[in-house]
């Protein structure tokens, strides 16, 4: 058998009898609406250049190239669950929503303090010929399923581990802007000038994305998180044109695939975080749809989102994440109030509102965590 003909097998599909037992399902009870002791939490962004474990393994090897080596991913991905032991709720695998670009086929690099640079953006829809039709997601995500499988196998079932995927409209951004972009004119001139080829694009990369996490749920994913982080670039007819139609078909695919394997897979929790869409709080959270989880960002204050959502999700977040810049009193004091609006019985998860910065102090972060669980073991005893 040649080698690529090994490469396509189909990765096996892994349940949890074939992984440690789990010692801590906080985070899962919450998804499911139960109540809870203490608040579990984590991080986004948990793993990376804010740790010097991070940085050290980082000096060695190229960003994509931890990211393509199972053993690497792993290894970064257990640095702050080995750093904060016993204070984070959850782990999410190292890897970037752009792998999935680079499946359809275009190159992305990770430029040292610029971050990712495609040298050969998308700019006209005659461009869409670049994309590989049909991309087959076992053999060139493969290394993500393997790496996930590896990690799950490692923690040792200490905290559950998430799976993620960039949304729709932020990869499609992503590929017309080439990189960080502070506007997205070109990506939102696509919109304007080519609607129809737009919706083509998104829903091909949507069909990419279904496999992808199907594919992380059958590693071993116990947690999925859909991340639209260019979404309140969007005015919300243009989300509701060009992002939720896309975002809203994940759920049902991803869990009518997975019934299709094992019935248990697919009650896999999800999350959705479309940063600064505080207008698509309602359509986000509606049962049809099916996210259990609705991330916040920190301009979203939890006392009103709650109203606005109703009791049958549960929602993350939402602390600025600059407050990890403050002295530790005052980070204690703020988790405090965030967690008197939030609540502490059930339905939240608390985390930052966006991820971590690379010059955040990790004994801050320490702080951040250690009041979360102190003052919801308070509140709650
Ligand atoms: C938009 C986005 C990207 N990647 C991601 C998003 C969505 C979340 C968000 O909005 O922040 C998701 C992501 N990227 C990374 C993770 C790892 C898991 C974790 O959260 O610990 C996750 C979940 C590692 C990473 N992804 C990146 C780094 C740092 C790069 C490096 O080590 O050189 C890490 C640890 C690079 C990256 N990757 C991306 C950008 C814009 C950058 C540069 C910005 C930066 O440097 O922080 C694209």
């Amino acid at each position: 058998m040649s080698e690529t003909a090994q490469i396509s097998t189909p990765y096996p599909a892994h349940l949890d009898a074939d992984f440690p037992p789990l010692k801590n399902d906080l985070i899962l009870r919450v998804a499911r609406g139960e109540d809870v002791e203490r608040i579990p939490v984590w991080i986004m962004r948990q793993a990376g250049r804010y740790l010097p474990e991070f940085r050290e393994e980082r000096s060695k090897h190229d960003f994509f190239t931890i990211c393509r080596t199972p053993e690497l991913a792993c290894l970064v991905t257990l640095q702050p669950i080995d750093r904060y032991e016993g204070l984070l709720d959850a782990s999410i695998i190292f890897s970037d929503i752009l792998v999935v670009p680079q499946a359809l086929g275009l190159e992305v690099q990770m430029l040292p303090a610029k971050g990712p640079h495609f040298p050969e953006p998308l700019v006209d829809p005659s461009h869409l010929a670049r994309l590989k039709k049909d991309v087959n997601v076992d053999a060139e995500l493969r290394y993500v399923f393997e790496a996930i499988t590896l990690t799950r196998q490692k923690l040792d079932g200490r905290v559950p581990l998430f799976g993620f995927v960039g949304a729709p409209w932020t990869l499609m951004a992503y590929m017309i802007e080439g990189g960080g972009s502070k506007t997205l004119s070109k990506a939102k001139a696509w919109l304007g000038q080519w609607p129809e080829e737009s919706k083509e694009l998104l829903q091909r990369v949507t069909d990419v994305v279904v496999d992808f996490l199907v594919g992380q749920a059958k590693a071993g994913a116990q947690l999925l998180q859909v991340f639209d982080s260019w979404a309140g670039e969007l005015s919300p007819a243009q989300f509701n044109e060009f992002s939720l139609p896309y975002i809203q078909q994940i759920p049902t695919r991803v869990r009518a695939a997975l019934r299709e394997i094992d019935p248990t897979l697919a009650k896999i929790p999800m999350v959705v975080f479309a940063r600064g869409a505080h207008y698509a709080l309602e359509s986000l959270s509606t049962p049809e749809i099916g996210y259990d989880i609705i991330s916040l960002d920190w301009t979203m204050d939890p006392v009103a989102s709650r109203k606005r959502v109703g009791d049958n999700v549960s929602l993350q977040g939402n602390a600025d994440p600059s407050l990890l810049y403050a002295p530790k009193e005052t980070i204690k004091k703020e988790v405090a109030v965030m967690l008197e609006k939030f609540g502490t019985k059930r339905r939240y998860i608390a985390n930052l509102g966006h991820g971590m910065h690379p010059d955040h102090d990790p004994e801050h972060l320490r702080a951040f965590l250690e009041a979360i669980r102190d003052v919801s073991s308070e509140r709650n005893s």
